[in-house]
């Protein structure tokens, strides 16, 4: 009996209790998974334009603590501008190529840049990227526990022979093109993700993200949505790649954040495709940004890029039945949106 009291804390022995009890050592995992207090999550790339949104949803949920890492080549500080001080928030500078030693319960890895002139620039830097910044973000969810979900990319089917693109389709990639480093690269982190997986028991998600469009995405990062605005709200004239019959299927940023939290949450490894399946030529999104975002816009026919996929529409019927998952915002819902937000950061007026 007395030794039950005793290892409650109750003792009644006079000597133990005149000797004060040390505070409690504060421990670094205070935050993890060992108490369940609150989720300690990482986000890698949450500087940038999906992460950013997706670390306002998870901060928003108040039962969070995040870490970003982030190297700033396309991510911006100010994307996360609001969270900046906040006791569950914390920033790192950090490029995913190196290791990172972190205590957290879940890691969203995003790190990479993902429009082709950027992943392009320095084709070996993002290969390397994919390849080693994966490894080293699986590393460390093997050392700590961690679930780890990889953003990989609609990019992994290449200029595909099969539409709409389902799971299954292996894809037609060049392996030495201009966008190898990107396409070949997310392909790799997809084959460590279930290597890990298989060797090692890991708990990976692998969400493959279809064309993604909103506010915050960088207005010169040159891809077709972000061009289009830019060039409508300055004046200018809207590039189309040749032929303009290649087509995309482009899904809001809420609605993607939504499901890549869904995914993570669940409990399909993936991969799982995530995208709107609205297809739409390029020359069906210059007229529609002619339409609703400036009537005045002329349209101008430019060259095209190697190994541009012709078509691109991903099936969800997985995301549907296995996360209960599908888009909620049109592409004549978003495109204005967006385009409020370019006009407030180029300071453009309303007409
Ligand atoms: O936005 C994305 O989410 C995707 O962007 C790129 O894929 P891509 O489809 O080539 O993206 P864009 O550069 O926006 O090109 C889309 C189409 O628009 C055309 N385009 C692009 C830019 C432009 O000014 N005008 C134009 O017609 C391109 O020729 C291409 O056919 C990346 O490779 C993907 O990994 C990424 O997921």
């Amino acid at each position: 009996m007395a030794a039950a009291d005793s290892s409650n804390g109750a003792t009644t022995n006079a000597s133990s209790q005149a000797v004060p009890r040390p505070p409690p050592t504060p421990s670094p995992l205070r935050y993890s998974k060992f108490s369940q207090a609150k989720l300690r999550i990482l986000v890698t790339g949450g500087a940038g334009f999906i992460g950013s949104h997706l670390v306002d949803r998870l901060m928003e949920s108040g039962n969070n603590e995040v870490i970003v890492a982030d190297n700033f080549f396309t991510g911006s500080k100010d994307n996360l501008r609001k969270w900046i001080g906040h006791p569950n928030f914390e920033l790192i500078r950090h490029d995913v190529t190196e290791t990172l030693l972190v205590e957290v319960d879940q890691i969203y890895h995003l790190a990479c840049p993902a429009s082709p002139i950027f992943y392009k620039y320095n084709p070996v830097k993002t290969i390397k990227t994919n390849v080693i910044g994966t490894l080293n973000m699986l590393g460390l969810a093997k050392r700590v526990g961690a679930r780890i979900l990889l953003t990989s990319t609609s990019e992994v089917y290449g200029d595909p022979l099969e539409h709409p693109q389902k799971e299954e389709y292996w894809g037609n990639v060049n392996p030495i093109g201009v966008r190898s480093c990107y396409d070949e690269g997310k392909r790799v982190a997809e084959t460590l993700m279930f290597d890990y997986h298989r060797q090692h028991g890991l708990e990976i998600r692998i969400a493959r993200i279809f064309n993604t469009y909103g506010p915050r995405m960088n207005i010169d990062d040159g891809r077709v949505v972000s061009n289009f605005i830019a060039q409508a709200l300055r004046g200018e004239e809207l590039t189309v790649q040749a032929p303009g019959t290649q087509t995309r299927s482009f899904c809001y940023v809420s609605d993607m954040v939504d499901g890549l939290i869904r995914l993570m949450e669940g409990e399909n490894t993936g991969p799982i495709n995530l995208g709107n399946p609205g297809e739409f030529t390029m020359l069906e999104l210059a007229e529609a940004v002619k339409e609703l975002i400036e009537p005045s816009a002329q349209l101008k026919i430019t060259e095209n890029t190697p190994d541009d996929p012709r078509m691109r529409k991903p099936d969800i019927t997985k995301a549907k039945t296995l996360l209960g998952w599908e888009p909620k915002v049109s592409l004549r819902e978003g495109l204005p949106r967006m385009a409020e937000d370019f006009r407030l950061r180029l300071n453009v007026p309303k007409k």
